[in-house]
């Protein structure tokens, strides 16, 4: 499975001597260490700046997909990187200038984890690109350090990672902080959780969500395949394809066509877990980027009424673009605070209620590797309070006999089963709904997600298909 390469567009790629880590894109690996700079000092998102800088770059569509590839591994990897690295360098990694470090890992990331990388291309280019950015000195510690590496390389393999706490050896294998795999060992125990790490650092696949009002599944199939790409029908949801490989796919016809939208395969159950009917009225809480809510109009035929509200005002935009690309009249984008969506609207006015809520993301972390080192314990304490709040404002909204459902992409008891547990014991008037649609329970049971313990939440794990991990669970008010 490769990661998806963003092609580099416009722009001239910057060359010549730079002092200070200062930016130089010319090639895959300069972009690359570029890139890496950024995300790490201004915090910004690796696929933003990914697309940022490549434009910038202007590479060609090889070298934008390798450095793609450099950045989300190097990411994923870092902690174990840094492990070996601090062996090999004098005065430990921790002391390095940012650049250099970047450097370093990037370098390391190529020689340790990438087959096809000649040894001789990972280090004279790290070598020059140490010229150009510092001075003869950091140029002569990176070759030895990296001259180290490839000759120990032999013994610096994550199996042969091993500490006495076997939540101290998951972490540094595959590059997790500890907090994050004691909680998910403490939730799901260690082989689970040592799965879960595993499959976090693989490549994703694209998700494409057929709009069944524009085309059949077999069309799009046949449509990726005339394009050279290989889609395969998911086993998780009937309108879902998983493509690998496949570059931007948004240039092609189909998406700007309206014929299908890009969306991960767990992400399109949660409509259908809403399962609303054609002529409903459904009020989706959280909705940019607009994913969920253009399926639940979808799933409605395009008749009735589906709010997606958002925070963010520039983000009603984004919602009114999805919905005019697939052509769904059935949706109005609003723009307002979940918390205060009973100012707007009437109580018990809504037959479905989503909530697809703020989260830690933990369930994307292949999509933005980063995640794993900037969100903390303490933000996901912070996020859990807006959840819980996000929760008591806008169950009221729905109807009685209505649905209610509560979904995140994160794998956290306390912002997915907690949250259910202490909204029920507060809400007495709601209660979980496992009668999820016939079909739905069928291919989550063959898929062996569920068994006859199912109670209305489901959590998937990334390893499971290799789709996002994510949490659904369904209520319904009592009558
Ligand atoms: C998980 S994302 C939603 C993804 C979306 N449902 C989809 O499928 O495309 C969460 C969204 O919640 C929005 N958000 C955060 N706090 C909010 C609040 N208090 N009221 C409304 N929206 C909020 C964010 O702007 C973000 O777009």
């Amino acid at each position: 499975m490769s990661r998806q390469p963003r092609p580099g567009r416009g722009g001239g790629g910057q060359r010549g001597k730079q002092r200070s880590g200062k930016a130089a894109l010319g090639t895959a690996r300069e972009a690359a260490l570029t890139i890496l700079v950024r995300v790490e000092t201004s915090g910004a998102y690796s696929n933003l700046q990914i697309n940022k800088t490549l434009q910038e770059a202007g590479l060609s569509r090889s070298d934008a997909a390798l450095a793609t590839e450099l950045v989300y591994g190097t990411i994923s990897r870092q902690a174990t990187l840094d492990y070996w690295l601090d062996r090999f360098v004098a005065k430990g990694v921790g002391k390095l200038q940012g650049w250099v470090h970047q450097l370093l890992r990037l370098s390391a990331y190529q020689l340790l984890y990438l087959d096809r990388i000649p040894t001789h291309a990972a280090v004279n280019e790290a070598v020059e690109i140490a010229k150009r950015r510092g001075h003869g000195g950091i140029a002569g510690m990176v070759n030895g350090v990296l001259r180290s590496i490839d000759r120990n390389r032999a013994d610096l393999k994550p199996e042969l990672i091993s500490l006495p706490d076997i939540a101290q050896t998951i972490a540094l294998r595959h590059s997790y902080p500890l907090w994050l795999v004691e909680k998910w060992s403490a939730q799901f125990g260690i082989e689970a959780t040592e799965a879960m790490c595993a499959s976090g650092n693989e490549a994703p696949h694209a998700g494409i969500r057929v709009n069944p009002l524009a085309a059949t599944l077999e069309e799009v199939l046949a449509e990726l395949k005339e394009a050279g790409l290989e889609g395969e029908a998911s086993p998780l949801t009937p309108s879902g394809i998983a493509v690998r490989g496949g570059g931007n796919l948004t240039e092609l016809a189909g998406y700007a066509g309206g014929r299908w939208s890009l969306q991960d395969e767990s992400s399109m159950l949660v409509a259908e877990v809403v399962a609303p009917e054609s002529g409903m009225k459904v009020l989706d809480c959280c909705a940019a980027p607009g994913g969920k809510s253009s399926h639940l109009a979808e799933l409605m035929g395009g008749k009735g009424k589906v709010w997606a509200n958002d925070l963010h005002a520039h983000k009603r935009k984004i919602i009114a673009g999805q919905t005019e690309r697939l052509k769904l009249r059935n949706v109005e984008a609003t723009t307002g605070d979940a918390l205060k969506l009973s100012e707007i609207f009437a109580p018990a006015s809504m037959d479905a209620v989503l909530l697809d809520a703020p989260c830690s993301g933990f369930g994307v972390i292949r999509r933005k590797p980063e995640i794993k080192w900037t969100k903390t314990a303490g933000d996901v304490a912070d996020i859990s309070a807006i959840q819980r709040s996000l929760l008591d404002a806008v169950c009221d909204l729905v109807k009685p006999g209505g649905t209610f459902v509560y979904s995140t992409c994160t794998m956290l008891r306390e912002e997915n089963e907690d949250q259910i547990q202490r909204f029920l014991s507060d809400h007495p008037h709601f209660e979980l709904d496992a009668n999820w649609p016939k079909p739905l329970l069928e291919r989550l049971t063959a898929a062996g997600l569920i068994d006859e313990t199912f109670d209305g939440q489901l959590q998937l794990l990334p390893q499971h298909f290799g789709s996002d991990g994510f949490f659904i669970a369904r209520m319904k008010r009592r009558v």
